[in-house]
């Protein structure tokens, strides 16, 4: 098998044999192939299999000499043995690295007297010796395949890779590179040889390739005439034995930079709307109006009580957009350093200098979704300047062009804007932006039912995380709970509960347990929302009166105002 790809070297050998010691040579391979046959005094080819003379030498890995065919077993019993024009054979094994992948016959033609076997010793040798010259000559051949093979392997390995690719040698000249870095830097043709810094003519490199230091992941950014590059650059020497062998430089895409940090940002927590618990029917018509929204890639504002699960709807809207296999960015806006607010968003610049930009949220966010948790709280300027981003879309550099940005915007606040607008704390256009979905969420207080099912389902989650599933919270604990007016919603429940069972060393919680918390000062019944007193207002006031205008007047509001509350309190029999 391996004999057949040196074939033509194969038949000159054998001729070449032939001629000199004037005899028949035969080469076969180990599938028992005639690689080659001289023919010389012999027309026909014998029959060649594991029992005859040369099947032996295959099998047996031994040099077979036979100089009387009629001695040997297999030709006594063989029905061409008159017409065979062969008195003897010797066969020699070919072997690779201890295998045997074929033999070399010598076939001795009938009435002459060989002078091979004159000089025995000498002529195996020289035979063996014949052999391993063509051995040798397949071992080229197959290192030759093998390292193609490596190579090839190498060659499609670094192709996978999403980075672009170029080994340099220690005179920064190329001597490796994939597609993708013909693909980011649209290299037309072999470039094999050429100097990198003029493949690539940019200080950056110029100055790396003189420097030769090893760096990671800073920032390069590379323009041409039709094209460019915004990414990351990495530069490793290649240095075997203290020798230096150039140099391996590694981009990356900031499209890929972004795929990498999605995938294992915490911020892509995922949290869909099925996670949000609650079943009042204020709740569930809030999380259909998300599922709405969400698909349909306009702005949001969510509007609510601190704790309420705001954050939370907005990572399910995100989740269950279609840019959830995209970054999704959260923007703190209480940050109280507003230059790093700034940067945060907006990204930065250093005099021109792109390896020490940094590339702000709004960027990062590209064709996903950013969260302005706490809107109220960004200062005026900041506002702006946002503001100009949500117009245009553009996000505008010095040093890198204009870049067009396709992202989502969601906003959360637990304060009033309109309010903020009118004292002139919150800028009007900016607002008029972003109010056009608003989703309020109901006050936790005003969901009957609601603070009992949050509660048994945070008590289980936190049973589980703080590895005490067998603990039991007595009945009149519960009660006091659900009786518990959450003034901070139910970020207050899970940090109260978590406390409860993290101390709990008991297989019970007990009314002892849990006094330190204090559940009686504030019980649900003290708290009214302004919506329920509003609600009780007017039905107290439809006792009082008959006619609809009375109501309006002594309440101080529209006619008109006065039926839409009636709607929406149920009140209008
Ligand atoms: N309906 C809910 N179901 C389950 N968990 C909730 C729900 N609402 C809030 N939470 C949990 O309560 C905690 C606070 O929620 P979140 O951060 O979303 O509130 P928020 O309204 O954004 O608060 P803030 O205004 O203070 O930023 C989170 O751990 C969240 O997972």
């Amino acid at each position: 098998m391996y004999l057949a790809e040196i074939k033509e070297t194969a038949s000159q050998f054998a001729k070449t044999i032939s001629e000199i010691l004037d005899v028949d040579v035969m080469i076969i391979d180990d599938n028992y192939h005639r690689i080659a046959n001289t023919f010389r005094y012999n027309q026909e080819e014998i029959p060649i299999n594991r029992y005859t003379i040369v099947g032996e030498t295959m099998h047996t890995g031994k040099v077979v000499v036979v100089k009387n065919k009629g001695e040997y077993e297999h030709c006594k019993n063989c029905p061409d043995l008159d017409e065979c024009a062969i008195s003897g054979l010797i066969s020699v094994p070919i072997f690779l690295e201890s295998k045997v992948v074929g033999v070399f016959a010598l076939l001795i033609p009938i009435n002459k007297i060989s002078p091979i076997f004159e000089n025995f010793e000498v002529s195996i040798d020289f035979l063996e010796s014949m052999a391993e010259l063509l051995s040798s000559k397949l071992k080229n051949i197959d290192d030759y395949n093998k390292l193609n093979l490596i190579k090839k392997q190498r060659e499609i390995i670094i192709d996978m890779i999403e980075d672009g690719l170029v080994f340099v040698n220690d005179m920064g000249e190329v001597v490796h590179y994939n597609h993708q870095f013909e693909n980011f830097f649209k290299i037309e043709g072999d470039i094999y040889g050429n100097k990198m810094k003029k493949i690539l003519d940019h200080p950056f490199i110029h100055e790396i390739i003189l420097l030769s230091n090893n760096f990671s992941h800073k920032l390069f950014y590379y323009e041409q005439k039709n094209h460019s590059f915004y990414g990351f650059l990495s530069y490793r020497n290649i240095n075997i034995n203290g020798i230096n062998h150039g140099a391996l430089l590694t981009f990356k895409s900031l499209g890929a930079a972004y795929n990498e940090l999605n995938e294992i940002s915490n911020d892509k927590a995922n949290v869909s709307f099925s996670d949000i618990l609650g079943k009042d029917p204020k709740l569930i018509e809030k999380i259909e109006m998300a599922k709405k929204l969400a698909v349909i890639d306009e702005s949001i504002l969510i509007c609510g009580e601190t704790g309420l699960g705001k954050t939370m709807l907005v990572r399910a809207i995100h989740n269950f957009s279609d840019r959830s296999k995209k970054y999704f960015a959260i923007v703190d806006c209480s940050n109280t350093s507003y230059d790093l607010l700034e940067k945060e968003i907006f990204g930065s610049e250093n005099n021109g200098n792109v390896t020490s930009l940094s590339i702000g949220k709004l960027r990062m966010a590209h064709k996903g979704t950013i969260f302005f948790n706490n809107i109220c709280q960004m200062p005026l300027y900041l506002q702006k300047r946002l503001v100009e981003v949500i117009k245009t879309k553009e996000l505008e550099q010095r040093t890198y062009k204009g870049f067009h940005i396709d992202v989502r915007f969601i906003f959360d606040t637990s304060n009033d804007l309109t309010t903020r607008v009118k004292q002139g704390m919150f800028n009007e256009e900016l607002y008029f932006r972003i109010s056009k979905n608003i989703i309020k969420i109901p006050p936790l207080l005003s969901r009957k039912g609601d603070i009992k099912i949050v509660i048994d389902s945070v008590i289980e989650a936190l049973k589980i995380k703080h590895l005490k599933p067998h603990l039991e919270f007595s009945q009149d604990v519960l009660e006091t709970m659900y009786k518990y007016a959450w003034p901070k919603n139910i970020r207050e429940i899970q940090r109260t509960i978590d406390l409860i069972i993290g101390n709990a060393d008991d297989s019970i919680v007990r009314q002892k347990d849990i006094i330190a918390f204090d559940f009686h000062r504030l019980s649900r019944k003290d708290l009214i929302t302004l919506d329920d007193a509003e609600k009780e207002l007017i039905k107290k006031m439809l006792k009082q009166y008959n006619c609809k205008d009375d109501i309006a007047k002594a309440m101080g509001i529209g006619r008109a105002t006065l039926y839409r509350k009636l709607k929406k309190y149920e009140l209008n029999q």
